[in-house]
């Protein structure tokens, strides 16, 4: 059955070497009850661990059903330990934090046995130890006695062939120890038993052979046994302990000690708690951010101008190294900074059609601005005199800078965007609603536009020819329908004999003119509460289709002909320089290209879509010849971003620094933990248990507090996110502030699971790593 052959077993401690086993050669039958005898450090436990295989030997062999153990591996011992061997200790070794019957069950627990064979097998072990009654109690309910039955229960639960036995009645009082010491002997009729005592007596009266060892040699032994050759076939079962078991296992244990398990897992959610906040914070911060953008600047459209400033050309003139205050008698020349990085865009036909051609589903508005100068006519009272879509004040500068301030920012023009897709809404009814009369129909309609109080620019009135004091309040019958006549160039200024022009000053007769076209006030408008788009400045706002077809109309008009050859104003007789000319020529209608083109995304995501758009005619051509666009609300959306980004980085590594702390304190806990548990780790080897296995109880009792201080972090973070949001409110008026991101509050967990199992995992391999036997011999 087993057979030991030259076994040497040799303990090396600094320079001194003790040969526990020193050449024992010995042979069992596969019944019968063995003693081993001998005083105390004569290898007796030594022996016993070798059969049972928690303990190697170094040199020898030992068969098992005539098959050698030589080239068996760590599984193998741990599968033979499982399946063949049955360990009872003086001290019992039950887990005190499992049941009596989850303690007879633990072998096979790891051996992957059913649960109801399991139970049934247990319960039948305990009854024959005569323990059917306790079966529902803890180890520490009973007695020494009852203890030791339990201990034997569970070496027999699996049913093993063989039964070692040490010292088990150690801790017995007298007639406790015959009771035991009857059951063992009972048990010897079936299974190879062997059991250590330094008990003579008792080893006489109870068993059939007695070895006797001293100095790590077999003195004597009453009925040596030599083995006959075996052919029977050893097979093992191999031992597999799933990692939900070793769950089970740990969260028994970790009941019994609830108040360090909270305590352990609130100070290691702290980190989690921080970070958690931090991220509903910034992720809050960031979604009203992100509102409040898409709602305010979604109306700051992509601008091109004529001129305009190329940022990315800002900090690139190479600033050559110059001498401050030198004494040389020499002066440098430069252009000014602001020339630098001054940028002419050469917005042409084929740039306008190239803007025209933008997917509508991305923008569907493009406004044009071309300053032209409209000769306008009304009869007011019956008096014609000349008129103006204009919000300027007869001695009025601010509006020079409205109009600057509306072709760098798209707000505050009168010019509505022209639709790229007519069949896809209407900006004005989308955006407008309809006071009194029509929406425009033609180009020559015009609107009214108002603002939320119905308020509009007392200046545009004004120009229109009404009298009026601020304050004053005007019928809307009186608005909607009034007509203006727009006059031909050709027959607005007359030429003067020296090739000067001069405006006609004869109204009446121009005004009776047939080749007048008739614009009018054709409806008030005023933006709705809704709408995102509110462009259009108060006073009067006309469409594209107008000033392009006031341009074709005048384009070969005699004064611009003239001006185009001429390098004086042809209205002053002022010298011109080739600015001030471009300007002249497109305010009489002599540029077609607009001054600058002004594109309305649908929406804040479509943006970037457009603005890649837009890159893309730049792609192959020269940095001269490039398109350069303004995206004001990319700026600013940049910078807010990019602050926010920024703060939450530096906030989540101060609260990640708490969490390093808690991985920290967690493999303290870990390491502990193993310490306090090492003779379960003895035990769980004893029962067969692999390195694998003991690893995994130990990282599955991180894993339940990685989870356990995650979850208590993320749920605790919710919590606070309440009060937050409250005071919040009342110091902001921001609404909801502090969201928790139930993606972050996920992986928040996650995270917490694996840094904490990292923390415990180096602990836990330390404790798979322990010696079974010198685990058990701990105290
Ligand atoms: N892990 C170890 N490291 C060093 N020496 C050891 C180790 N384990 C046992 N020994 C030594 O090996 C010898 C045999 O020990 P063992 O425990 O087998 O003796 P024993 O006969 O069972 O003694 P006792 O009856 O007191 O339990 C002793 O001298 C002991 O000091």
């Amino acid at each position: 059955m087993l057979e030991v052959q030259n076994i040497k077993k040799y303990y090396k401690v600094g320079e001194t070497t003790t040969k526990a086993l020193d050449d024992v050669s010995v042979a069992f039958r596969k019944q019968e009850f063995v003693a081993i005898l001998g005083p105390s450090g004569s290898g007796k436990t030594t022996m016993l661990n070798v059969i049972g295989g928690l303990d190697q030997y170094d040199s020898g062999d030992m068969i098992i059903n005539g098959k050698s153990t030589k080239t068996f591996k760590d599984r193998d011992w741990d599968a033979y330990r499982n399946n063949s061997i049955g360990f009872v200790f003086q001290n019992y070794n039950l887990i005190g934090h499992l049941g009596i019957i989850d303690n007879v069950e633990l072998g096979m627990t790891l051996s992957g046995v059913s649960k109801e064979e399991k139970r049934e097998k247990a319960e039948n072990a305990l009854t024959r130890v005569g323990l059917k009654d306790h079966m529902n109690k803890k180890p520490t309910q009973l007695s020494g006695g009852q203890m030791q039955r339990v201990a034997i229960a569970r070496a027999l639960a699996n049913d093993p062939d063989i039964l070692l036995c040490d010292e088990p009645t150690g801790a017995l009082d007298t007639e406790t120890s015959i009771q035991i010491m009857d059951l063992i002997k009972e048990l010897s009729n079936e299974k190879l038993v062997v059991m250590v005592t330094h008990n003579p007596e008792l080893a006489h009266k109870y068993t059939d052979r007695i070895i006797e060892f001293d100095d790590g040699k077999i003195l004597s032994d009453s009925n040596p046994y030599t083995e006959q050759v075996q052919t029977d076939q050893f097979n093992l079962k191999q031992t597999k302990m799933t990692f939900f078991t070793a769950l089970k296992l740990s969260f028994n244990n970790i009941r019994t000690k609830k108040g360090r398990t909270i305590l352990t897992s609130f100070a290691s959610s702290i980190g989690i708690i921080g970070i958690a906040i931090v991220l509903a914070l910034s992720n809050g911060f960031q979604i009203q951010i992100d509102q409040t953008q898409s709602e305010t600047l979604a109306q700051f459209p992509i601008t091109i101008s004529s001129v305009t400033i190329d940022r990315s050309s800002v900090g690139d003139t190479e600033e050559e190294e110059t001498e401050e205050y030198p004494d040389t008698e020499t002066v440098t020349a430069e252009q000014s900074d602001q020339e630098q990085i001054q940028h002419i865009n050469n917005i042409d036909e084929e740039y306008v059609d190239y803007i025209e051609n933008i997917d509508p589903g991305l923008s569907n508005n493009v406004g044009f601005t071309r300053s032209i100068g409209m000769n306008l006519l009304r009869e007011v009272d019956g008096e014609v005199e000349p008129v103006s879509f204009s919000n300027a004040g007869s001695n009025d500068s601010s509006s020079a800078i409205t109009s600057a301030l509306s072709t760098s920012t798209g707000i505050g023009v009168s010019t509505f965007p022209t639709q790229l897709d007519d069949s896809n809404g209407n900006f004005l009814e989308d955006n407008y609603s309809l006071l009194e009369g029509n929406y425009p129909k033609s180009p020559t309609d015009v609107v009214l536009i108002v603002d939320e109080t119905n308020t509009t620019n007392i200046h545009a009135l004004e120009n229109l020819g009404f009298e009026l004091e601020s304050g004053d309040e005007l019928n809307f019958k009186d608005i909607v329908g009034t007509t203006i006549d727009l006059v031909a160039n050709n027959d607005y200024y007359t030429e003067l004999p020296t090739g000067g022009f001069v405006p006609n000053t004869d109204y009446q007769s121009i005004f009776d003119n047939e080749n007048n076209q008739t614009i009018t006030v054709s409806g008030i408008l005023r933006v709705k509460e809704s709408s995102t788009m509110d462009l259009l400045t108060p006073g009067i706002a006309y469409s594209n289709d107008l000033t392009t077809d006031i341009i074709e109309q005048n384009q070969n008009s005699a004064i611009v002909q003239a001006q185009e050859d001429s390098d004086i104003n042809v209205m002053t007789g002022e010298p011109v320089d080739e600015t001030t000319k471009g300007s002249l020529m497109t305010y009489l209608g002599g540029e077609s290209m607009p001054s600058s083109i002004m594109i309305y995304p649908n929406n804040f995501e479509d943006k970037e879509e457009v603005l890649n758009y837009l890159d893309e005619y730049n792609e192959d051509l020269a940095e001269d010849d490039q398109i350069v666009y303004q995206d004001l609300a990319g700026t600013m959306t940049e910078l807010t971003g990019g602050l926010m980004d920024a703060i939450t980085y530096v906030l989540i590594a101060f609260a990640a620094i708490s969490l390093i702390t808690s991985m920290i304190m967690i493999s303290i806990i870990t390491y502990t933990s193993v310490i306090e548990r090492t003779k379960e780790i003895g035990v769980l080897k004893a029962l067969g248990a692999r390195k694998k296995d003991v690893t995994r109880v130990f990282d599955a009792e991180t894993c339940i507090l990685g989870v356990t201080s995650g979850t208590l972090g993320v749920l605790i973070a919710w919590l606070v996110t309440f009060p937050t949001n409250y005071v919040l409110y009342q110091v902001t008026d921001l609404e909801n502030v502090a969201q928790l991101n139930p993606l972050h509050a996920i992986l928040l967990i996650v995270i917490s699971t694996v840094l904490t199992m990292l923390g415990g995992h180096i602990p836990a391999r330390m404790a798979a790593k322990k010696d079974a036997a010198i685990a058990l011999r701990s105290e």
